[in-house]
């Protein structure tokens, strides 16, 4: 079987990440989310299993002794990290799947699956980013300041990722990212390869 995509969408602490997910997840209802297992405290309405796996220290680092996870990343004072195994599983299924994950993580990545299809989200400036992370209400000061800091540095790796999205309004960052899924599948599509075996078999004959 035709293994799925992986698709592993990054981008600055309250660029929009979340947002633009939770409309994705309505418009591309066959795309598969992962979990990942964090040591961050749940924020209010967010759920185990649905939001984050949420794991105490220890239990987070016995699951990187187990090999559990496909990456791992410290940030801002807590473990975040993929579960390993539903990544394969989905994949292996022939199912796209999609990680929202820090830069760290998806250079991690990018080593393992380099068939992989690397995003970023872009704020459409540092201003606004501040704002948004300002008007979700989740962070103290210092954390803001801390997320705000990583956030420079994190736009400063974009040169890693195939592509550049910018949340300027959500619903275009929506359709920007449903556009590179549906490219990625056109390029890999089967046929075309079969097309092109047909065209080189054209050409050699012209030749003769
Ligand atoms: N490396 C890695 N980063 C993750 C994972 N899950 C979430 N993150 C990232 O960790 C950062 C902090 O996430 P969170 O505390 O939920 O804050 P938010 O992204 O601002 O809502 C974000 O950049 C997430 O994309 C993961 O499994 N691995
Ligand atoms: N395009 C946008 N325009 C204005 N506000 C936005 C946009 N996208 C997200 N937001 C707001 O910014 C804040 C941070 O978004 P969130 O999805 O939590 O970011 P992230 O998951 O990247 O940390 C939220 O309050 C959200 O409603």
């Amino acid at each position: 079987m035709k293994r799925g995509i992986l698709f592993v969408l990054s981008g600055p602490s309250g660029v929009g990440k979340g947002t633009v997910c939770t409309l994705l997840r309505r418009r591309l209802p066959e795309l598969v989310y992962s979990v990942s297992a964090t040591t961050r405290s749940p924020r209010e309405g967010e759920q185990d299993g649905v939001n984050y796996f949420f794991k105490s220290r220890e239990q987070f680092l016995r699951m990187i002794d187990e090999d559990a996870l496909l990456e791992h990343a410290e940030y801002v004072g807590n473990y975040y990290g993929t579960p390993r195994d539903f990544v394969e599983k989905t994949l292996s299924e022939g199912k796209d799947i999609i990680l929202e994950i820090e830069v760290q993580g998806a250079l991690k990545v990018r080593e393992k699956f380099s068939e992989g299809v690397f995003i970023f989200l872009m704020p459409p400036s540092l201003n606004e980013l501040k704002q948004r992370i300002v008007g979700r209400g989740t962070e103290t000061q210092a954390t803001i300041d801390h997320r705000l800091s990583v956030a420079v540095e994190e736009m400063n790796l974009l040169h890693h990722y195939d592509y550049a999205v910018v949340n300027d309004q959500i619903e275009l960052a929506c359709e920007r990212i449903s556009s590179i899924i549906t490219a990625e599948h056109c390029k890999r599509e089967r046929f075309l390869g079969e097309l092109f075996e047909q065209l080189e078999t054209v050409k050699a004959a012209d030749n003769v």
